[in-house]
């Protein structure tokens, strides 16, 4: 039997809650200051590390866009996302869904083919280099307004048809789904699938309305939902796909400590959950390191890992043969791994 480690390393997964510029390592992020001549405002790596203290989600954003400026060209987004997919393939991803989101790079003047040709590079690359699939996800910033969304959503249509879904992310408190209802609905009439982060900081009513009013396929985070009965006993019905991510919950401080982290109540509860690294450069951790985080402070046991990483193939957004695929790979793997 294979020690607890090396099983969740191992086992096969997909990552679905990943923003790629969260995934810019403080090594990447001096190396491209210094390819692009640009000043950043730490002296080192162990700089920019100790600035990696959160109270919330808003502190978090305030270093991560800033930190986003050290990308400037195509070939920065596309060694961003070769970065990641190196790591995420030695964690055992076969599949990543990855959430970009352009106007943090056009309101600085980067052209939007630049950040999205780059991605598809990588993205390509991965596939030929470690078998990796993958999607990308335009994400919208909710503190700007619909009428940006929209501008952004019109901006990305000559490659919509390399664009999986939309998503909706940055500051939740003030911005609720509603304010972004009409340009979900654009964007499902163009063939998209819908993500919304709800519920990370935002209260269960915020989720009702991605649901509701936006429509959405899956729910980034979600945790709020376990404050009402209702909503969770419905998420659980339509068999409702939570992108959850454990160690974002406790350096964004959602959660006090590891240990009081739900992801087993949540299964428990019927509700389909996934583990995801959210942004794993500022978190502390890639996606086996969420797995064993909550499976040390939890306890969870083999079963409720593997259910973990079914759950991230059956709540992609791949098409019905090649979801059946990975699930059986995984049902192989587990046969010889037990
Ligand atoms: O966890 C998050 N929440 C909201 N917006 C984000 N943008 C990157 N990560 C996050
Ligand atoms: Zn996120």
């Amino acid at each position: 039997m294979t020690d607890l480690d090396t099983f969740i390393a191992g086992l096969p997964k997909a990552e679905l809650h990943l923003h790629i510029e969260g995934s810019l390592e403080p090594d990447l992020m001096f190396a491209l200051a210094r390819r692009n001549g640009i000043a950043i405002p730490y002296a080192d790596v162990e700089a920019v590390r100790a600035a990696y203290a959160f109270g919330n989600l808003q502190d978090f954003l305030d270093i991560y866009y800033a930190g986003a400026d050290v990308l400037r060209t195509r070939q920065d987004f596309h060694d961003l996302a070769a970065a990641y997919f190196d790591r995420a393939a030695a964690d055992g991803v076969v599949h990543a869904e990855i959430m970009f989101d352009p106007q943090t790079h056009t309101a600085r003047g980067i052209p939007f083919a630049a950040v999205i040709e780059g991605l598809l590079s990588a993205c390509a690359e991965a596939e030929a280099r470690h078998g990796m699939t993958s999607l990308l996800i335009l994400s919208f910033l909710r503190h700007l307004s619909e009428e940006e969304a929209f501008a952004t959503l019109a901006e990305a249509e000559p490659w919509l048809d390399r664009i999986a879904a939309v998503g909706l992310d940055s500051s939740e408190m003030g911005h609720p789904p509603e304010k972004f209802a009409r340009v979900f609905q654009a964007a499902r009439d163009k063939g998209l699938k819908l993500v919304a982060h709800a519920g990370e900081e935002g209260p269960p009513a915020y989720v009702y309305e991605a649901l509701d009013l936006l429509k959405v396929d899956r729910i980034d985070h979600g945790n709020r939902a376990l404050e009402d009965k209702a909503l969770v006993e419905r998420l659980a019905r339509e068999g409702m796909t939570l992108t959850v991510c454990p160690l974002s919950n406790l350096k964004l401080c959602v959660i006090d400590a590891i240990e009081d982290h739900p992801i087993d109540h949540m299964l428990a509860l019927g509700l389909k959950a996934t583990i995801n690294s959210d942004d794993p450069a500022y978190f502390g951790g890639y996606i086996a390191d969420n797995y064993r985080a909550v499976a040390a402070a939890r306890g969870l046991n083999r079963d409720q890992l593997a259910t973990l990483a079914r759950n991230s193939f059956t709540g992609s957004f791949l098409p019905e043969e090649a979801v059946a695929s990975n699930l059986e790979r995984l049902a192989k793997w587990l046969a010889d791994n037990v």
